[in-house]
């Protein structure tokens, strides 16, 4: 593909600066430029030779630019769409890598009045629970999916060129619908990161149990890790995708209940059976 003037990063953490850093070392794009809040977070990315140069000054990070990566967690991205309106140019194109898509559509529109048709909304389904530019890997994305959600504006050139670069990434990109990425990733992304992060904090807050974390083992650490992700990113998740994790948290709760009344009647049969479909379902579609 075509090299690339100017890209702009809105939010230069885990998921804008692995971004940024992958594109450099593909070499297709002149100049990567870095839009935060924190001089000190956007110096350690000059540092970290993650951006090329960096602004607090919304208009000078988009004017000008042929795309603009919007990194930042879900309930900024509204208040950052507004921002960059006026200084936007007609062709620059818009995407992101938010973790749920109809709210970021949604504030586009509320913000545009009409759906651009240069925006690209998407999804990296890659991550860590370590976040921060210097968490940032040009790597992450390699062998991951990335789901597109373009909406009926979206032109289909822009959606080729956001296509492109992910691919440069190394990334296998999927189109789907917006209502149905939300409904999936509350169910298989969303849903686990709140079970683990309310049962570390149910476990902390039952003193009886003493320094309960200490007998803690591989079994603890493999289920809990992501309960060490971002505080901010995943309350912004829970409010933005409310509606699909409360129907998944409340079919879990189902499974919970039926698994305590399996377990309170000691039936071996059926707690057997269970167990051995979930092994199966999983070591089938999972490796490792
Ligand atoms: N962490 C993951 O595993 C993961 C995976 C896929 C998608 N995402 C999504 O990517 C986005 C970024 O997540 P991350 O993990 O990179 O977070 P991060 O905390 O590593 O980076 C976010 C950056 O945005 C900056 N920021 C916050 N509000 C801002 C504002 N109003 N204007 C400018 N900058 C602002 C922060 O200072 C930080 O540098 C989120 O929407 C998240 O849902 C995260
Ligand atoms: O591997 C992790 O630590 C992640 O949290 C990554 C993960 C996930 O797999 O659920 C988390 C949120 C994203 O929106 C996409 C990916």
């Amino acid at each position: 593909m075509n090299k690339l003037n100017k890209i702009t990063i809105i939010g230069v953490g885990l998921i804008g600066g692995s971004f940024a850093k992958g594109l450099k070392q593909a070499g297709l794009v002149k100049e990567i430029m870095g839009f935060g809040q924190n001089t000190t977070n956007l110096q350690k990315a000059i540092e970290l030779d993650v951006v090329d140069s960096f602004t607090t000054d919304i208009a000078e990070a988009v004017q000008d630019s042929d795309l603009v990566f919007l990194a930042v967690p879900l309930g900024a991205m509204k208040t950052v769409l507004e921002n960059m309106k006026p200084y936007l140019s007609k062709n620059t194109i818009i995407t992101d890598g938010g973790s749920a898509k109809s709210s970021v559509i949604l504030s586009a529109q509320e913000v545009f009045g009409e759906l651009p048709e240069h925006f690209v909304p998407g999804h990296p389904i890659a991550g860590k629970e370590k976040s921060g530019v210097t968490a940032a890997d040009e790597q992450l994305y390699v062998d991951h999916r990335v789901i597109l959600t373009p909406t009926a504006a979206t032109s289909q050139a822009s959606l080729e060129i956001v296509q492109g670069l992910w691919s440069a990434l190394g990334a296998n990109v999927e189109i789907m619908n917006p209502q149905q990425h939300d409904e999936i990733f509350a169910a298989t992304s969303h849903l686990p990161h709140l079970l683990a992060f309310s049962l570390v904090d149910m476990l902390n807050e039952h003193e009886e149990l003493g320094d309960v974390f200490q007998y803690t083992a591989g079994g603890f650490r493999d289920f809990t890790r992501i309960a060490s992700s971002d505080a901010v990113m995943w309350r912004d998740i829970a409010v933005y995708n409310s509606e699909a994790i409360v129907k998944w948290l409340k079919n879990y709760g189902l499974a919970l209940e039926e698994l305590t009344k399996l377990v309170e009647e000691k039936d071996s049969d059926a707690l057997y059976t269970l167990f051995k479909d979930a092994k199966q379902a999983r070591d089938k579609h999972i490796v490792n």
